[in-house]
């Protein structure tokens, strides 16, 4: 029997606790618990001085910091900031005055010190119909078409996922269809993306950007839910190999602006629940509802939505703060954002996270704290309502630590709903709430304070907690003894044999809390007000328009933030903007550079001291083909050493940018041209500095049966120095595309490296150039490029193709020797190009399985 209660439904009793008075405010202190203090309509002050009415003690607080006065409209209140060495804050920004609405959260805060108190204001006589005053706006669809976008459209909806032309609805004979108008981010009709059209119902909810359009047959009702992102988690299990389970039916609920922590001990499940919650590495059973929608089922239409910052940074090191920024911003917004729009985002994220004056050093000169900012910043680019992220503090000073809390306080505050996971509870009272983690259970959701005292812990550190949910319980356990005396009673009546883990008792304690039906049953249970949280706002003239028939509306106010889109950049643009930001990285990392570029003369100059002067011109000797195989086996060696560590070096970068739409396919070709330009140049320089010694004459005699010939070789265009270019060109490639291979293969660059050998000794040994193999084993040799390399390079010089002198059949006859099983050393230019396209034709597949890997690697999340 299993005495976990199963239902997250409220229990019969509960009751909403509120409408004794109409309005208070709730303030909460650094490390204290919230304390309310109720309206009664006159002016008041708040600050640290005896002669306050709401006093507070948080010595940053100005004797007089706040004056609150009634507004006269009904019980409203509008509060003052009095100057002091801290300032009022609200949304995340500074203000002198504000008139309150239920629900506003003010901050009265020291940046610096990342020290602030809370004040929230409710107006509780409206707590139970929250969206009495707010008017839907609806769009009448009475034109033949409606056009949907950002900008000129019939439809204005102002935001930054939505293209300029995104959708239309046209009439039809009965009814209406959704078109979507090969917008950036896709249109959505419930949940699924519209690919050219469809035929709507009546109740089908249209999702474009953060808009979401309900059809009821004549109009669309419009909502809005950027700032409005409610996260709700219902018994989410994750049950890995061997059926551990590695989370454990874990329920919670997270409103709009709420900025929570997910703490807990090392293996407790924290990143497996983060994993979950965002969507990320989906839970293997419960749901995840993001206002009311089914998120894992509409992940592509919430996917813009998302800000998601990993463990590991996820810009380049090399780039400076602005560059990376930049190409982020390339590549995240739309195509049609000028320079000076996207300079002016960069600006205003990177002052959202105060990290302007950095703006020019690189980002490996930037300290942990700072680095962790920028990758936010560079979250922010994408105006994000939801934010998650992976131990963000981790590696911080305290005081970096405490600002970076701050930061994103001031972010949650500002329209976002954050979940971050952090190993850092010296300042977990700058979140709302706090999901404790054991052993892949939630042993706590509510406000951090709540937690002392429901853990029993007086101490005030959190650190405290950690110790007494982690081991395994027994009778004579001191916790059992004591505070989870009755938990362990109950555990014991179930089960006859085993003993609990502490953390199943916290559950089980936890499970029947006044906080769990607080915080998650009674939040599960609260509707959410579908299809959105929060309708957008219509000027008059736009609702006297949306009343009668409509001509044109605009939904959703245009800030200078919201005109950059973070939508998604045509496959085209998308791969410019990362082939310029290949060469700058190529181009910023010098030694790199360097090494690359040094790597063909330095072996050519070895080649010309084995190689001699008529090497090319000797047709019957050996020695041509030996020195001809050793430039192709250079050349695919260069290839591969170029690119294998290519992709594993910033696999969480693109994991992340894959994550924000990046394509696979522009992504490796963007590798591949910058990475081709550098075998080029390889090429040539190996080739000339070859030339140094080698005679490279086209002009030569070959010997046939009916004696000396004279001939010219190389392909009409090209002549011959050009046709060994190509060849030693297309080797570099075949090589640049097997080495793209393998480092899509390797999770690491060593190990990439480790697997380098395992590919170019083949080359060495099957390429049919050196050695023989047996006729059955030939074929072999096909899978290695430096085999047609060969091909083409024989073929073009004209050389005599390799014999087995251990098996003639007249002895000291070398004409009477086989020649090397499957070798063609044609010198008709048709079979010089056919090789060059089978060279081509390699590369191509290695490019193409690197692909498919990499997607494959997108499913493994
Ligand atoms: N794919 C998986 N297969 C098997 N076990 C897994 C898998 N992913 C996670 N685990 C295990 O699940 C447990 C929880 O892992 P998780 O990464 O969520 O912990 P965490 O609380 O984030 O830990 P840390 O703070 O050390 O990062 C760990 O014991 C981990 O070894």
């Amino acid at each position: 029997m299993d005495l976990t209660p199963d239902s997250d439904d409220p229990p019969p009793e509960v009751t909403w606790a509120v409408r004794l008075q109409a309005s208070r405010l709730v303030v909460r202190e650094p490390n204290k618990r919230e304390v309310p203090y109720p309206l009664d309509g006159k002016a008041f002050r708040l600050g640290r001085a005896e002669d306050n009415r709401i006093i507070v003690k948080a010595e940053f607080v100005a004797a007089h910091q706040l004056r609150f006065e009634p507004t006269g409209v009904g019980d409203g209140y509008r509060v003052r900031d009095l100057g002091g060495p801290c300032s009022l804050m609200f949304n995340g920004h500074q203000v002198p005055e504000h008139e309150l609405r239920h629900g506003d959260v003010l901050r009265v805060g020291d940046p610096y010190t990342g020290s602030f108190v809370t004040i929230t204001y409710q107006r509780l006589a409206r707590t139970l119909a929250p969206s009495d005053d707010q008017q839907v706006p609806r769009c009448r669809l009475d034109l033949p078409e409606v056009t949907i976008g950002r900008e000129g459209c019939e439809l204005t909806l102002a935001s930054l996922l939505v293209s300029r032309r995104h959708a239309t609805v046209r009439a039809l004979p009965e009814g209406h269809e959704v078109r979507d108008l090969n917008s950036a981010n896709g249109t959505f009709v419930n949940g699924e993306r519209v690919q050219q059209s469809k035929r709507l119902a009546r109740g089908d909810i249209i999702q474009v950007g953060p808009f979401k359009l309900v059809y009821d047959g004549r109009s669309l009702d419009s909502y809005d839910h950027r700032g409005a992102i409610e996260l709700k988690a219902r018994r989410l299990m994750r049950v890995v190999g061997g059926g551990k389970v590695i989370l454990d039916r874990v329920s919670l609920a997270i409103q709009p602006r709420e900025f929570v922590a997910i703490v807990g001990g090392s293996g407790a499940g924290k990143s497996t629940l983060l994993g979950a919650l965002s969507g990320f590495s989906r839970a293997s059973e419960g749901d995840v509802l993001v206002n009311g929608d089914d998120y894992y089922a509409n992940f592509a239409a919430y996917r813009g939505s998302i800000g998601y910052v990993p463990q590991s940074d996820i810009l380049h090191q090399t780039l400076t703060v602005d560059e990376a920024l930049r190409f982020t911003a390339q590549l995240r917004l739309p195509e049609d954002t000028g320079d000076a729009e996207i300079a002016a985002r960069v600006e205003r994220v990177l002052a959202d996270v105060d990290i302007e004056d950095r703006r020019t050093t690189r980002i490996s000169e930037l300290s942990g704290g700072q680095r962790k900012r920028v990758s936010i910043a560079a979250e922010l680019l994408a105006d994000p309502s939801l934010f998650f992220l992976d131990e963000p503090t981790s590696g911080l000073d305290p005081g970096l630590e405490k600002r970076l809390m701050y930061t994103l306080r001031r972010l949650a505050d500002g329209g976002r709903t954050i979940v971050m996971v952090t190993h850092a509870t010296a300042n977990i009272h700058q979140c709302d709430h706090i999901a404790f983690m054991a052993d892949g259970r939630l042993v706590w959701f509510g406000p951090p304070a709540d937690a002392l005292q429901h853990f029993g812990v007086r101490s005030g550190d959190f650190a405290d907690i950690y110790t007494k949910v982690d081991g395994d319980a027994h009778e004579s356990h001191p916790l059992v003894q004591g505070e989870l005396r009755t938990e362990y009673g109950r555990w014991r009546e179930a089960h006859e044999r085993g003993e609990p883990s502490l953390a199943e008792l916290w559950e089980l304690r936890y499970r029947r809390s006044d906080a769990r039906t607080r915080y998650i049953v009674e939040r599960l249970a609260g509707g959410t007000r579908a299809p959105a949280v929060k309708p957008s706002k219509l000027t008059t003239s736009q609702q006297n328009r949306s009343a009668t028939s409509l001509t044109s509306m605009r939904v959703g106010a245009v800030t200078p933030e919201d005109r950059p889109e973070p939508a998604r950049v045509s496959a085209w643009q998308q791969w410019l903007i990362l082939v310029r930001r290949n060469i700058r990285l190529l181009a910023v990392d010098r030694r790199n550079l360097v090494t690359l570029l040094l790597q063909a003369p330095i072996i050519g100059a070895i080649l010309v001291l084995v190689a001699r002067p008529t090497a090319l011109q000797d047709l019957q000797s050996s020695h041509g083909r030996l020195v001809l195989f050793l430039v192709a086996l250079v050349a695919v060696w260069c290839g591969i050493l170029c690119s294998a560590r290519e992709l594993t070096k910033e696999r969480a970068i693109y994991r992340r940018e894959r994550l924000a739409n990046l394509r696979i396919g522009p992504y490796l070709l963007a590798k591949f041209v910058v990475l081709a330009a550098i075998c080029l140049v390889q090429s040539v320089v190996l080739l000339s500095v070859l030339a140094i010694k080698v005679d490279f004459s086209a002009a030569v005699t070959t010997f046939t049966a009916t004696g000396p010939v004279a001939v010219v070789r190389g392909v009409a265009g090209l002549g011959f120095f050009g046709a060994l270019l190509v060849t030693t060109f297309l080797s570099s490639l075949s090589g640049l595309g097997m080495g793209l291979l393998l480092s899509s293969t390797s999770s690491t660059s060593d190990r990439a490296m480790s697997v380098v050998p395992l590919v170019l000794v083949p080359q060495l040994l099957l390429a049919l150039a050196l050695v023989s193999l047996p006729a059955g084993l030939a074929p072999l040799s096909y899978v290695t490029s430096a085999r047609w390399a060969m091909e083409a390079f024989g073929s073009l010089t004209h050389l005599q193709p390799p014999r087995d002198f251990a098996a003639c059949t007249i002895p000291g006859n070398p004409l009477s020797c086989p020649i090397y099983p499957t070798v063609d050393y044609d010198p008709s230019t048709a079979h010089v190009v056919e090789v060059w396209g089978v060279l081509l034709a390699y590369t191509a597949l290695c490019v193409a399985v690197a692909a498919v890997v990499l997607a494959r690697r997108d499913r493994e999340r």
